[in-house]
């Protein structure tokens, strides 16, 4: 009989032979053992982990010398391939795919909106109702209140031209690109946060922390889910000051709750253009099912942390490499001169017009490859029955991705892919380059917001080019290097001082 010291022993020894026999199984048995990659990323989650969880690293920037090494398909985790071919992503990303959504990065058991559907077939008419709102028609006529937003943020940097103080464009961004989602989804002032003194809402403060830490919350989304569930006990006070992040969440949630609402109860939001929730709202929109209020919430909440960062990030990254870059900002803005006659006039130029600048479009293109939306791991599950990709077998049931990075800094591609070119989407190689621009995804997953977002990236960049001279203020490179956290986050703020031009 073993005496009560020898039970911890037990139970250890127990584990380190669990943990030898799983390691084994990994590299033996497994329907992945076959495939190549780092031994120890087979062996544990903790390889990833190890690159993902260190302030300033991620894990995918080390899949193209991985991928140099061990060829197209690599094993990245024990139950993960990485997939670097531009044929394979268009097979696994296509529209019709019969790859879905991967639990791991998609269940989240506190969140119930559609962006969870893990199958493309069942998030098919949910999505739909909602894409024609997001249709370049749609777009088109909401540039009234495109217009007014942005003439707001302009006259913020105006203010700060004249009294010659910096401004933070990262958190500026973010509050113009928030402000103008929850002013389409809900036919009112949104969030205001462009009313916030210097752009500093704590809001924005909050989830820029609760950013930083994402891919913690990733590691343990189940656990997470259920503390937040949990942590919602605790008092609106306690939570602001012990869990500002899960308090901004929260406030999120609730906001967009009480607007989603009021928007359901009037039969429509009743504004001077439809909005998103009418899909569901106005009675002429006769649905054999509608989604619960509580899944509404979700959606509205996805729809403000998927057009907030993103959008405001790949502004961050373009003002930056143009403040850097003379010769593209000379270039740039006798472009847009042309267009913009009036630049101190508040009626903006449509975004049509400025679309059919062909630097301007190269420059928002280079901004959206530099600044790669979304980071991350999207995983997809190969379906039923297996699939051959660059012409290996893939079992059935496999998780499987293939990250944007990868494509957008391929140096085969993208000579000098650190560089800041325009000029590479107006070269001979150009159309070589487009079918590897996946910024915003491919397939029946792809972003449903890609005509808001370049209505915002085409009028922001032109118009920010043609009033202001742009200087860095404060801000180094270093400041600028980003890291994944599923969305992407920098090290530090853009502050830019801002002269008008002449
Ligand atoms: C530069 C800006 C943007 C970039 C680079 C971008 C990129 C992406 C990408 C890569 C995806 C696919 C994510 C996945 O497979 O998990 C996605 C999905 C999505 N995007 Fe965007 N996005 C941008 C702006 C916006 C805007 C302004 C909205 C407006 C609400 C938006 C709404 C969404 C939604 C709701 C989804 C989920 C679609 C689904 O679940 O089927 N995005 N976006």
């Amino acid at each position: 009989m073993a005496g009560p010291l020898s039970y911890p022993a037990l139970a250890l020894a127990g584990l380190f032979s669990f943990l030898i026999l799983r390691a084994l199984y990994r590299v033996t048995l497994h329907p992945l053992a076959k495939f190549p990659g780092p031994k120890l990323a087979a062996l544990s989650s903790a390889y990833q982990a190890w690159f993902d969880l260190r302030p300033g690293k991620s894990y995918i920037f080390e899949f193209p010398g991985l991928h140099e090494k061990y060829g197209p398909i690599i094993r990245i985790t024990p139950n993960m391939l990485h997939v670097f071919d531009i044929a394979a992503y268009n097979e696994i990303f296509k529209i019709g795919s019969r790859y879905d959504r991967h639990p791991a990065t998609y269940n989240n058991e506190a969140s119930n909106g559609f962006f969870n559907v893990l199958n493309a077939a069942k998030a098919k008419p949910w999505r739909d109702a909602y894409q024609p709102y997001f249709s370049k028609g749609a777009i088109t006529r909401l540039e009234p209140l495109i217009h007014l937003r942005i003439n707001k943020f302009l006259s913020v940097l105006e203010s700060a031209a004249s009294r010659d103080i910096p401004v933070d464009l990262s958190m500026g961004f973010r509050a113009l690109t928030s402000d103008l989602v929850t002013s389409y989804m809900f036919a009112d002032n949104g969030f205001g946060l462009l009313e916030v003194k210097d752009f500093q809402s704590s809001m924005l403060i909050a989830l820029e922390e609760f950013f930083n830490f994402a891919q913690w919350a990733m590691y343990w989304s189940n656990f997470i889910a259920w503390l937040t569930i949990h942590l919602q006990k605790l008092t609106k006070e306690q939570q602001e000051k012990f869990m500002p992040a899960l308090a901004a969440t929260n406030w999120i949630s609730e906001e967009c709750g009480i607007k989603v609402k009021r928007i359901m109860q009037n039969g429509g939001s009743g504004g001077s253009f439809s909005t998103v929730f009418d899909a569901w709202a106005k009675p002429s929109e006769k649905r054999s099912w509608t989604p619960s209020m509580k899944q509404m919430t979700a959606d509205a909440f996805t729809f403000h942390g998927a057009g907030t960062d993103t959008t405001a990030h790949t502004l961050t990254t373009t003002t930056w490499h143009l403040a850097n870059n003379k010769e593209c900002f000379k270039k740039l803005r006798k472009e847009v001169s042309e267009v913009i006659t009036e630049p101190d006039s508040e009626q903006l130029v449509s975004t049509n017009l400025l679309e059919n600048l062909p630097y301007l479009r190269a420059v928002v293109k280079e901004g959206l490859r530099m600044s790669v939306g979304v980071p991350g791991r999207l995983a997809r599950v190969v379906p039923d029955g297996g699939a051959t990709l660059c012409g290996r077998r893939i079992p059935g049931g496999t998780a499987i991705t293939s990250v944007c990075y990868c494509y957008h800094f391929d140096p085969k591609y993208f000579p000098s892919p650190n560089t800041f070119d325009p000029e590479r989407w107006l070269s001979a190689e150009a159309p070589q380059l487009e079918p590897r621009f996946v910024a915003f995804s491919k397939g029946p997953r792809s972003c449903i917001g890609i005509n808001l977002a370049h209505a915002e990236l085409y009028l922001n960049v032109a118009y920010l080019v043609r009033k202001f001279d742009i200087e860095a203020f404060e801000t180094t490179a270093a400041d600028m290097e980003w890291t994944d956290n599923f969305v992407v986050t920098t090290n530090g703020h853009l502050k830019v001082k801002v002269k008008k031009a002449h």
